[in-house]
């Protein structure tokens, strides 16, 4: 990550909106933000496999659900937040490769942690499941709200965009599907 970079480019910005970057308030802000925009791309330098090279061993062929992950990441369209919660359902393999329950929230840090869209972001982390653990089904659902959508453009707050990406058993038995998506919404009411 190149800070220096950042830095000059923020305060580009300051120049560009003809603000004064050498006044009080704003001297440090191009070193801030380029220490932000560090930390909330860090997800670009980061290998997912890393979380999933301690897995157990546990014949449990049922679902596994994490819900209400709560996640912050950037719209690459705007370099504006988008922020909501993931939830990571899966079916372990039939050999019984279970990870941590913690590490379906890392999976969605790693990919929310850059500039993206929120389709990519959903299928992203399936796809990573999907190659990590081989099971028998994944599915990812995501609900957010986009920042460029709420306080600029077409300015609707409060707006929520709802994403899926299906895999493997989740996908051929609708009975299934039913059941992680029951388990995903009904305590809403
Ligand atoms: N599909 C998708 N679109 C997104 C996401 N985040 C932001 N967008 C949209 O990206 C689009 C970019 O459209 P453009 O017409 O190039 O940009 P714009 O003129 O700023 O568009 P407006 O937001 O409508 O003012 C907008 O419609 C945004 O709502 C996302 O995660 N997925
Ligand atoms: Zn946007």
């Amino acid at each position: 990550m190149d800070l220096g970079k950042i830095e000059r480019g923020v305060r580009l910005i300051l120049e560009g909106i003809g603000e004064d970057p050498e006044r009080e308030g704003l001297r440090k802000t191009p070193a801030r933000v380029a220490r932000m925009y560090a930390e909330v791309c860090a997800g670009l330098t980061e290998d997912p496999h890393q979380h999933f090279e301690t897995l157990f061993d546990e014949h449990h062929q049922e679902m596994v659900l994490v819900r209400d992950i709560p996640f912050y990441s950037m719209c690459e369209h705007h370099l504006a937040p988008f922020f909501g919660k993931a939830h990571v359902a899966y079916i372990p393999s039939a050999d019984g490769k279970i990870c941590g329950l913690s590490k379906l929230a890392r999976l969605v840090e790693v990919f929310a942690k850059r500039p993206q869209v929120q389709e990519r972001l959903t299928s992203q982390i399936a796809d990573t499941l999907v190659r990590e653990l081989q099971p028998q089904g994944v599915i990812v659902v995501i609900e957010a709200e986009h920042m460029c959508m709420s306080m600029r453009g077409v300015k609707k707050p409060g707006s929520q965009t709802t994403t899926s990406s299906v895999r493997g058993t989740f996908k051929t038995h609708q009975a299934t599907r039913n059941e992680a998506m029951h388990l995903i919404f009904a305590h809403r009411g």
